[in-house]
């Protein structure tokens, strides 16, 4: 690995990722030291933003995310199609790198920073009753600033897809995608049959699991549940969670599928530039280029042309925005804010949803003290091992059932998350700094989150106005079901008989019965209670999904058709999160990277072998 190039990519300080100037010295020093770390900074293997592109390409895709950098990855395979990738965001900061920074970017200038309308019945506690969602705005999207959690959702998920019509999308039909990407680096610890090795993807576990972490899955075994390869033969259970990670460092989709083929002269890659719309003509229907802004609003609009397809692949947010900024979507929604209609589209930013959770706190018997520290971080520095490498006991993770779910499904209705051990800030980096230095005797605060998995609430979102950089208006409607609530109020109820089972209570595991603000007034742990706090105290999660669902032909809703194609308009497909007809049981990021192959294969079956008008003009 050279590193003899130029330092160039921008990106938050890790100080101002901890927020205020306390933080300032010990963390400017440690981020000088990560910084001169090659493989983490690796100032050769990025590949270059053009400044200038070509008038026309044969394929455009839009949004360098989970999906997107898969799509360009794989479409620039073939030598003579010309293939350029636009992405809004910058290049990927270094601090993103160490997987124990994972939540530092949330906020900062790599992320979209989304809030939702004010809700009626969730995040009541958050400043105008808003929740936050968290989307990377960087080449490599949200796989820059998510808890790498390798999941691939159940196969009911997908055999349900295809049963809606979406012939092709079972789980039969999916399982090769999911292990084309794959590089498996524990296949012996895996079920046989269920991984890939050699892909681009490498899929691992952290190398450093904090002491809980073990004692979470014995907590699991007694609760009745195995400890076991969730992306397997059976998905219901607990395991320290496979990662996208690599070497002890984060393996974004930009880094695991682009980096690698950066020599690849027939991929462009811009970044800093937003697409404001596809053009679409509006006689033949058919798109034909896209308007980008490089820069913020004062930036100038340019206009690049597509010859064969666009693929929008901005996710569950942006996809559908694009699409509405292109006069794609439902009539009254752009009749309301000027957009010209080319196609009317009623289910584009509709059937929003995602995930919801709850962060159930517990206190251990443990001092409350910055994970990280110079002794961390040597170790970090030195042998990509200890807490730094990993995300603490965020790294396990539990699919159950709640006690509205037939367990004989193997289909689990919740997720467990966990919380704590994290790695991410420190003032001074000496061993035992307190969290909180005005309380020395602060214990040491950890979560279960239980996450519902199959949300019956579903939300919207729709244009502000006709400006491209406008954050959309996002209805997410969380808990609007009653039974999103039920389920999440269960799952609360696990999760404190797991704090109650003898691994969990060999480190003293106790409620924090803190009441939550609001809730003062209720009996403290009767379901009344679990179900005010739910509602103001909502964990939003982060899997959005469904905004430009798939469906075939005759399903009113659809906004693409099985080949991801958008209806009503040629060479245009959508390939990311927002085309998921239901949100997977589980985290995202490996199906949207299993959607992108998928969804590769189809634009290859379509042009592969065709001439491109480029080809036929050279003759
Ligand atoms: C804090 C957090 C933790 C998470 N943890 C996990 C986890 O542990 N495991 C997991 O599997 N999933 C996790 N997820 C979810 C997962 O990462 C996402 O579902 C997944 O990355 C979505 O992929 P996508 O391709 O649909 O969208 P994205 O990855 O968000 O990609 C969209 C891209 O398009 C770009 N874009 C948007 N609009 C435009 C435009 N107009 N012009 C140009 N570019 C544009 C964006 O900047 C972005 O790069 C997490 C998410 C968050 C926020």
């Amino acid at each position: 690995m050279s590193c003899n190039c130029p330092v160039t990519q921008p990106g938050p300080t890790l100080a101002s990722t901890c927020g205020g100037s306390a933080f300032m010295l010990f963390m400017g020093l440690l981020e000088v030291f990560i910084r001169s770390q090659c493989d983490l900074e690796d100032p050769c293997g990025r590949p270059e933003s053009r400044s200038v592109p070509d008038p026309i390409y044969d394929f455009i895709v839009v949004g360098g995310g989970s999906s997107g950098a898969v799509v360009a990855s794989r479409l620039s395979e073939i030598p003579h199609w010309r293939v350029l990738l636009i992405e809004a965001g910058v290049d990927e900061p270094t601090g993103t790198q160490v997987p124990s920074m994972f939540l530092n970017f949330v906020g900062s200038d790599i992320d979209w920073s989304y809030r939702t309308e004010p809700e009626e019945h969730a995040c009541l506690n958050e400043a105008g009753r808003m929740c936050s969602w968290p989307r990377g705005k960087v080449i490599g999207g949200t796989s820059v600033m998510n808890g790498m959690m390798y999941i691939r959702g159940s196969r009911r998920d997908y055999d349900d897809w295809a049963a809606l019509g979406n012939t092709g999308w079972s789980y039969q039909d999916v399982l090769p995608y999911f292990l084309k990407s794959e590089d498996n680096q524990q296949p012996h610890l895996m079920d046989h049959g269920y991984h890939g090795v050699g892909g681009y993807l490498t899929v691992n576990q952290f190398p450093y699991h904090p002491p809980l972490s073990h004692a979470i899955l014995q907590a699991g075994r007694e609760m009745g549940y195995e400890v076991r390869d969730l992306n397997g033969v059976s998905r219901t259970g607990f395991a320290i969670a496979q990662t996208t990670s690599r070497n002890g460092s984060r393996l974004s989709t930009a880094k695991a599928f682009l980096r690698p083929v950066k020599h690849r002269h027939n991929l462009h890659i811009m970044l800093n530039t937003t697409v404001a719309k596809v053009l679409v003509n509006e006689t033949t229907k058919e798109a034909y280029g896209v308007v980008v802004i490089r820069g913020g609003h004062s930036g100038m609009n340019e206009v690049i042309l597509a010859r064969n397809e666009i693929i929008i692949s901005g996710g569950a947010v942006n996809s559908p925005q694009i699409l509405m900024l292109s006069g794609i979507g439902p009539k009254e929604d752009l009749k309301s804010v000027g957009i010209p209609v080319i196609v009317d589209l009623p289910g584009v930013g509709r059937n929003l949803h995602n995930h919801v959770a709850y962060f159930v706190n517990f206190l251990i018997n443990d001092t409350d003290t910055q994970a990280l520290n110079w002794a961390t971080a040597m170790e970090y520095l030195l042998f990509r091992d200890g807490l730094m490498s990993g995300t603490g006991i965020s790294e396990v993770t539990a699919l159950l059932n709640s006690k509205y779910n037939n367990p004989d499904d193997d289909n689990p209705d919740l997720q467990f998350f966990f919380g704590g051990f994290l790695a991410n800030c420190a003032r001074t980096g000496q061993v035992g700094e307190r969290v909180n230095s005005n309380n020395t005797n602060a214990q040491r605060p950890v979560n279960i989150i239980p996450a519902v998995l199959h949300p019956m609430s579903r939300g919207y979102l729709t244009l502000r106005n006709a400006d491209p950089l406008a954050h959309p208006k996002i209805v997410a409607n969380y808990l609007s079901q009653p039974a999103d609530i039920a389920t999440l109020v269960d799952g609360i109820k696990i999760a404190i008989a797991m704090s109650q089972t003898p691994s969990l209570q060999r480190y003293g595991f106790r409620l924090d019965e803190t009441p939550v603000p609001g809730c003062e007034n209720i009996t403290f742990g009767c379901d009344a209670y679990w179900d005010c706090a739910v509602r103001r105290q909502t964990g939003p999660e982060n899997h959005q999904a469904g905004t430009c669902r798939m469906g075939p032909a005759g399903d009113h809703g659809a906004v693409v058709d099985p080949e991801l194609r958008v209806y009503g308009v040629d060479r245009l497909r959508v390939i990311d999160a927002s085309v998921m007809p239901k949100v997977t049981s589980g985290n995202t990021n490996a199906p949207a990277i299993m959607i992108a192959e998928k969804g590769v294969d189809m634009i290859k079956s379509t042009w592969f072998g065709r001439r491109t008008w480029d080809i036929w003009y050279k003759k």
